[in-house]
């Protein structure tokens, strides 16, 4: 799953004269494909601090070269700094960063702290030094088209002095902007103003950029792409998701805090800023505000498809806009904030409409030939070109969620069993995780016999060893074996790695300081078998999944009782990084998922596919069964009430 390199591309593009920090200047107008085969591309450098600057790099160029300007430009050394394109470290080739890509340069952990300033611009106003337009868009595919009308529109506004407008609503940062006749065009939230990001004007800070965010699977600074990637995900337009597109924007009114304490610095100066920039639609209300039960069953369906595809954890009545269509009280639904999609592990969605009585009601057959025609692998290829900075664990999601969705629509499932099979449930208050997620522990589970039984090992290494536990449940046996590697905490992109927790309970919004009460907790925890993980007491069939989940956990469970025994492992692993000095990665590794996906190797993700896929079939019949014998109990229900 490797990023593609450049495609040529035809667009011609407006780009300003830009100086580079070192002094060089280029050209005014140049066709994308001339800058392309002279090896010269522009690129956006966002420091985790939001700062952003824009550089022109030709062939020669490195990643020191890039990183030795870096730190001309904001006067701080850089050597001890990292420059990411998505998944990429870069450490010194840069060929696979494409035209107007945004990479983040970020402080190694050892000398970061969120109550610390970060890197910053000296006071000769590094921001603007790229002189580029007020809006450059990032990328260049077809699909942006539209939004160069919406962009011209907003310039020749700002150019006149009308001002966007602060939008109150909402955790994040984010601004209407306006055309000439004052009508909002666009809604623009930057990137670094996100809940908890170091500029976010609601007192919602804390954390640097690329550190897990308010989804700890969705980390601050990368709302803005997965916004797009639902607006290309949406093809033709299916679900109405309005045009998107990320964008390099210099403006006044955007917030810029204090770095040390988080205040916002009152001071009117231009700062350009990464941000999605979306059309503005006109509404009348939110689903909040109005009866859900006139909503089209259309529309729902087409949302929840989305929603189902992109594994959206934020579909509240907020997030769906409604218009008035028509005389007769018609509404229209439009999907808005996909930032918190497409996760970097399987997370427990959020489907408002899982409830309404349109997601009972089966697929049409135009519907159900447009998830037929859906390819995840075609979905991948067109993110990886669009959308480069992507990670791969998030495409994994896709994949998995599209291959889901597509399935169990053609086993004959509707809207709402598919979105709850997604979704995760509490009992005993604790969180189980959902079907789906069983079915992926279990093929992980299979996939890993799978790898062992094909390479068997006689002969144990000094830190391996075997870990048999015979447990006898619902009169089966069950063996589980363990080699030191499974116990061993890993970073989450290394080739092998142990499963997630299953014991940190997730509110819609989880807080920084619960999930830092929580670690703390956590490692006060002494593993007590299944107790953390109570099997399906309500449900006296105790399925054979979730005996193989059962056994899962347990395996997670000595995987913690081994990093609190204070051994080896502990040293290892986090010798030098306490909870305060963790790696954005070893963090997310941490974080609350039940299933890692971006752990596999290519290999082990194609076997894990084909028994997930193996396991759907009877999954899907356990849920139909479900679902007859819940309608069962409702007419009984009904009757009894004569
Ligand atoms: N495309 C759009 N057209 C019109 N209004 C919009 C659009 N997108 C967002 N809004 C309005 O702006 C508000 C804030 O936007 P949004 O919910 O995307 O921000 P947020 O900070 O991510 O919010 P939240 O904290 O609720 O997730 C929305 O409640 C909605 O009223």
């Amino acid at each position: 799953m490797s990023n593609k390199s450049d495609s040529p591309v035809q667009t011609q593009m407006a780009v300003a004269v830009f100086r580079s920090p070192l002094g060089r200047e280029y050209l005014e107008k140049k066709s994308i494909g001339g800058r392309q085969s002279s090896g010269k591309r522009r690129v956006f450098v966002q420091t985790e601090t939001g700062c952003v600057l824009g550089m022109e790099l030709d062939r020669s160029d490195n990643a020191h070269t890039v990183k030795r300007r870096l730190q001309i430009a904001l006067n701080v050394p850089t050597e001890e700094s990292s420059l990411t394109f998505g998944d990429v470290v870069l450490k010194n080739d840069l060929s696979a960063v494409r035209n107007d890509s945004a990479l983040l340069l970020t402080r190694n952990l050892m000398h970061r702290s969120s109550s610390t300033p970060c890197l910053s611009p000296t006071g000769r106003d590094m921001q603007q030094r790229d002189k580029s337009g007020p809006i450059e868009l990032l990328g260049q595919s077809s699909s942006l088209d539209i939004m160069k009308h919406m962009v011209k529109d907003i310039v020749k506004a700002m150019k006149m002095g009308i001002d966007p407008i602060r939008v109150h609503s909402g955790l994040g940062g984010a601004y209407y902007f306006l055309n000439v006749g004052g009508e909002s065009v666009a809604i623009v939230k930057p990137t670094d103003e996100e809940p908890f990001a170091p500029n976010n004007p609601k007192g919602f800070v804390g954390k640097a950029l690329g550190q897990p965010g308010l989804k700890r699977s969705v980390r601050v600074g990368e709302t803005g792409f997965r916004e797009v990637a639902a607006y290309l995900l949406d093809y033709g337009h299916f679900a109405k998701v309005p045009p998107t597109a990320l964008v390099k924007i210099t403006h006044s009114i955007f917030n810029v805090n204090d770095g040390v304490n988080g205040k916002n610095i009152q001071k009117k100066k231009l700062v350009s800023k990464i941000a999605s920039l979306q059309q503005f639609i006109p509404h009348d209300f939110d689903a909040s505000d109005y009866g859900t039960s006139g909503f089209p069953v259309t529309a729902v369906h087409r949302i929840g498809i989305l929603d189902i595809r992109i594994l959206n954890t934020d579909r509240h009545g907020g997030n769906l806009l409604v218009r008035k269509v028509g005389a007769f009280s018609e509404v229209d639904l439009i999907p808005i904030d996909h930032g918190l999609c497409l996760p970097e592990a399987l997370e427990d969605p959020y489907f408002e409409w899982i409830h309404w009585p349109q997601a009972s009601i089966p697929f049409s057959e135009d519907e159900l030939s447009y998830i037929e025609n859906l390819d995840p692998a075609r979905d991948c290829e067109m993110l990886r070109k669009e959308l480069p900075m992507i990670r791969e664990a998030c495409l994994r999601v896709l994949v998995l969620c599209t291959i889901f969705l597509k399935e169990a629509a053609a086993y004959g499932l509707c809207l709402a069993e598919i979105g709850e099979m997604m979704t995760r449930e509490f009992r005993s208050g604790e969180e189980e995780p959902s079907e789906l997620e069983v079915v992926c522990l279990e093929a992980r589970k299979m996939m890993l016999a799978e790898k062992e039984e094909l390479s068997p090992r006689t002969d144990l290494s000094d830190n391996e060893f075997l870990f048999d536990i015979d447990c006898d449940v619902a009169g089966s046996d069950f063996t589980m074996k363990m080699t030191m590697d499974d116990l061993l905490p890993k970073a989450p992109f290394s080739p092998r790695l142990g499963g997630g927790h299953g014991r940190n309970p997730l509110s819609r919004y989880e807080s920084i300081e619960e999930e830092e009460e929580e670690e703390e907790e956590g490692d006060g925890e002494c593993p007590e078998g299944f107790a953390a993980f109570p099997l399906h007491e309500k449900n006296p069939a105790v399925s054979k999944l979730s005996v193989s989940l059962k056994n899962m956990m347990l395996s997670e469970t000595s995987q913690k009782h081994q990093k609190h025994s204070g051994g080896k492992v502990d040293n290892d692993c986090h010798g030098n990084t306490s909870s305060g000095h963790r790696s954005a990665n070893e963090q997310l590794s941490a974080s609350s998922s039940f299933v890692k996906l971006a752990d596999m190797t290519e290999d082990e993700w194609t076997t894990f596919l084909e028994k997930f896929q193996e396991l759907l079939y009877p999954a899907f019949a356990k849920r139909k069964s479900i679902t007859i014998g819940q309608r069962q109990i409702q007419r009984l229900g009904t009757s009894c009430q004569f």
